[in-house]
């Protein structure tokens, strides 16, 4: 699965899982304060084991000890703007698999520039949703993936959709913020981020389509996406996974 120029599939998706179930890597999250326990949730559900503190003093030894990271813009201030600087350093000069989640970078222009340094610095993924990527714009040599309805990712090279998920994803807040976790444990025990990304949207994707079946709204759908999560399995994918070049 090391070939760059390889389109992903179904099966892939399901060996992958696979792979993270029995590797279980570590993820550390610099997640915003609003979705920290759905984000951990998911990155545990699919077989990672997940990390989230944000202090300065740490942070380094745990981006170390992480197999990737995940850095999310959703609740922003001066102490986090640091230790994000931190963490990608770490990352970075520990060849560490990092994505970035540019949150509401169309809603300031502080929080664009900083999206922006964040870009210059090289993150293996920039993932957002429309209104967002539209704003980054380029990625420059990052894979970019923008989510909604259908998820597009692209790495200069290849184009893949995403054709799996439901319309209640975008009535709990947080699953973008979750897939950026999942993303990263995929990313942890795959090299190539483009099949790795894929895989895991199409396995967020195929939850949802299954809990959507068993819920009643957007309430009742946020435990049964964590259920149907972690019950996802290689048959399943097989099935309903719809990664399209
Ligand atoms: N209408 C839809 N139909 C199917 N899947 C959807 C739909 N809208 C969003 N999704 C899925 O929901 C997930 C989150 O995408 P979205 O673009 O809504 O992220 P977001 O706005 O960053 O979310 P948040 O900030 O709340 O975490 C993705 O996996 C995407 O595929
Ligand atoms: C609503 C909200 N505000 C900051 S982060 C967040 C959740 C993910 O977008
Ligand atoms: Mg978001």
């Amino acid at each position: 699965m090391s070939d760059v120029k390889r389109q992903p599939t179904a099966v892939d998706a399901g060996l992958l899982l696979a792979r993270v179930r029995a590797q279980r890597p570590r993820v550390h999250c610099l997640m915003n304060t609003v979705v920290q326990k759905f984000t951990a949730d998911g990155i545990t559900v699919v077989g990672g084991i997940p990390s989230m503190t944000s202090s300065r003093d740490e942070i380094a030894d745990f981006v170390a000890k992480a197999d990737a990271l995940t850095i999310n813009l959703g609740t922003l201030d001066a102490e986090r703007r640091a230790v994000i600087r931190i963490a990608v350093d770490v990352a970075n000069a520990s060849g560490k698999p990092w994505i970035m989640d540019p949150v509401h970078c169309d809603y300031s222009p502080g929080r664009l520039e900083f999206a922006r340094e964040l870009i210059s610095l090289d993150p293996t993924i920039v993932r957002g949703n429309r209104a967002e990527m539209s704003v980054i714009g380029d990625t420059r040599a990052s894979l970019r993936i923008q989510t909604g309805p259908v998820d597009e990712l692209s790495d200069g090279e290849r184009r893949v959709s995403i054709r799996n998920g439901h319309p209640w994803m975008a009535q709990v807040t947080g699953t973008g913020c979750l897939s950026g976790g999942v993303i990263a444990a995929f990313m942890a025990v795959e090299p190539d981020a483009l099949t790795a990304a894929a895989c895991a949207l199409s396995v967020t994707g195929s939850a949802a389509e299954i809990a959507a079946t068993h819920a009643q709204g957007p309430g009742t759908f946020e435990p049964a996406f964590l259920d149907a999560l972690a019950s996802m399995d290689a048959n399943e994918l097989n099935q309903r996974a719809r990664i399209e070049a």
